[in-house]
């Protein structure tokens, strides 16, 4: 499969060793500074760019007819319109918060939960996300996805940075030298607490899960998720 890297930092990087150990090549790799870009022959894209970068290189992506895996966060107050225009060219999405597996089962664990905490009022949920300092975005698209399944499960009606209202899920953003993810989620009572947690050891994950997605859509038309990628049971 031919891949086109946006962005090459962190993430790009990583990704491009796991798409040439799984034998597929890289065709271009744009960064801030690339002028030119050649989209005849890129099979597939994956954008890790920037939150400022990613709505462009995406739509550029549609209006050349190339399908879009896109991992950058903190752009999507744009994402609808990305889904329309994908939509109008009949191209191929999937955006997801974080691409790794388990994160992915830690957000079905997390709904479920929400699901049995539901009428139990005297538990209060928060949630705590800790990054890399170099992390532009906060709160983490990742807890961003773990509020909104807090959120369609249960009575809470939306999340914000540390102190909340009584139906909002607060969250605290901690930006800590190298850490390449953690996300915890708590439901505390005056007696007892019941804690969940993901810590992602380095990113690994996070690219297995971007090329995974990339070999998944190749043919494909339509926006999807991971749940369609991964095979959760
Ligand atoms: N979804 C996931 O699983 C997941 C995992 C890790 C990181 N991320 C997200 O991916 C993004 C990138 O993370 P990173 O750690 O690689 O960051 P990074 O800062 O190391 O790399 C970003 C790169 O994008 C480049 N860039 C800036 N403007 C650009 C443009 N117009 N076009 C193309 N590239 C441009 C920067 O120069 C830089 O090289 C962030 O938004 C981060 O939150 C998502
Ligand atoms: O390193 C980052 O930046 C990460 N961003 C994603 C997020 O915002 O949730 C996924 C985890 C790593």
């Amino acid at each position: 499969m031919k891949i086109a890297l946006f962005g090459y930092g962190k993430m790009g990087k990583m990704i491009e060793q796991i798409a040439l150990n799984r034998n597929h090549t890289i065709v271009a790799k744009v960064d801030v500074d690339t002028v030119d870009i050649d989209f005849s022959e890129m099979d597939v894209a994956i954008d890790f760019s920037m939150p400022s970068a990613a709505y462009g290189n995406i739509t550029k992506c549609f209006e050349h007819g190339v399908p879009v895996i896109c991992g950058t966060t903190g752009w999507l107050d744009k994402y609808d319109e990305a889904v329309a225009l994908c939509k109008a060219k009949n191209g191929a999405f999937i955006y997801a918060s974080n691409f790794s597996l388990g994160v992915n089962v830690f957000f079905e664990l997390n709904r479920y939960l929400a699901t049995m905490m539901k009428n139990l009022d005297q538990y209060k949920v928060s949630m705590e996300e800790i990054h890399h300092t170099q992390k532009l975005d906060e709160p983490s698209g990742t807890a961003i996805t773990l509020a909104e399944g807090i959120i369609d499960n249960t009575e809470y009606k939306g999340w914000k940075l540390e102190e909340a209202g009584d139906t909002e899920i607060p969250i605290t953003s901690k930006r800590v030298g190298a850490t390449p993810g953690t996300h915890s989620i708590d439901y505390s009572s005056t007696v007892d607490s019941i804690e969940i947690k993901h810590t992602a050891h380095n990113r690994e994950g996070f690219a297995l899960g971007a090329v995974t997605a990339a070999e998944w859509i190749v043919g494909k038309t339509g926006i999807f998720t991971m749940k369609d990628v991964l095979n959760l049971g």
